[in-house]
């Protein structure tokens, strides 16, 4: 199959700001190895890619062109496996939390276009966006055994910014609620990571995926990274910060409904046991994932729950403490 394009979609139609701005546009194309994908543009000239295998995010770049999400190179396009990097959907269980395969089935399947979506209370104008959804087909339904319709909306805002909103809906006809457990497991690309720092987990308890998921509580100081870590951080705030210094670039993450924050780097020893990841990748990667893992979601037949995750990335002028637990707190 060629990289032809197959339709091409304008979603909104904003008024222009200048004359060289363009409107958000959203193209329907083929991908690596045939595989469909979306490009969404938004008008100053940021983008985002999505495939519709594993409902994936492979790419977010701001209005320089510059790559913000981490892709492996040895990632595998290839149906079971899921994609390596960008931002993998664990759904309905994150990583071994439970009986499925590890991060749940979400991850490797073929989602389908929303033509129809509910409506979204959030403002579209000026936003590129795609709405896909996920529903189990008969052999999902023989490991996993329930009805539910899973909602995506994938947006590009006019300043860069990305959005993803789940909306999970229990559509069992036996009566039954299900449960589950959730995360973006999205892979931020950075510099180097021994330049890295994390801030908004500080003080906090996490299980410790490396020590049988212990559970310890992280010191005052912001997160920085020389060893491998895989924790599970609980009740996290609203707002997360990944500094990164060489950069000169911060990533800001905003999530709603997602408690939990895991903070996820293979390193050296774990990276090269992993086929589709490069060997040295680890340096230029880390994932912190919004996620609902301690606690896992319970949805009744009818019921509905939604999980959002903004990303933003701007100049690192970006000041340390901005995101001291007490201040988010308050608000500021
Ligand atoms: O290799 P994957 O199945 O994609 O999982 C990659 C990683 O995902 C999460 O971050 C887990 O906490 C890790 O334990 C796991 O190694």
């Amino acid at each position: 199959m060629s990289g032809e394009k197959e339709k091409s979609t304008v979603t909104s139609a904003p008024p222009s700001p200048s004359p060289s701005s363009v409107a958000p546009s959203v193209e329907f194309t083929k991908g690596i190895n045939g595989l469909q994908k979306f490009i969404l543009r938004e008008s100053r000239g940021s983008s985002a890619e999505v495939y519709l295998y594993g409902g994936h995010v492979t790419s977010w770049k701001n209005d320089h062109g510059e790559e913000l999400l981490f892709l492996s190179s040895k990632a595998i396009f290839k149906p079971p496996k899921a994609i390596r990097g960008g931002i993998p959907i664990c759904f309905p269980q994150f990583a071994g939390h439970g009986t499925l395969d590890q991060h749940g089935f979400a991850r490797n399947r073929f989602w389908a276009v929303d033509e129809d979506p509910p409506p979204f209370p959030t403002n579209t104008l000026n936003k590129a966006y795609v709405d896909l959804i996920l529903k189990p087909s008969e052999e999902d339904m023989k490991i996993w055994p329930h009805s539910f319709e899973y909602r995506l909306r994938v947006a590009l805002g006019p300043g860069g910014d990305l959005m993803l909103t789940s909306r999970i809906r229990n559509t069992n006809s036996d009566g039954k609620p299900f449960s589950f457990t959730f995360a973006y497991h999205t892979y931020f690309s950075v510099s180097d990571i021994s330049e890295v720092r994390v801030e908004g987990l500080e003080t906090l308890d996490y299980l410790d995926n490396l020590q049988n998921k212990e559970r310890f509580t992280e010191q005052g100081d912001a997160l920085t990274f020389e060893q491998e870590v895989d924790k599970i951080y609980l009740s996290t705030p609203t707002k997360i910060a990944i500094i990164d210094h060489e950069k000169k670039r911060t990533f800001v993450l905003r999530k709603d409904g997602l408690p939990d924050a895991v903070v996820w780097n293979p390193w050296d020893k774990k990276a090269k046991a992993i086929a589709d990841f490069g060997d040295d990748e680890y340096k230029h990667m880390l994932c912190v994932e919004a996620a609902a893992i301690e606690k896992s979601i319970t949805l009744k037949p009818g019921e509905e729950w939604k999980g959002r995750l903004e990303l933003s990335a701007v100049p690192s002028s970006y000041c340390s403490g901005q995101l001291d637990p007490q201040r988010v707190l308050q608000g500021s």
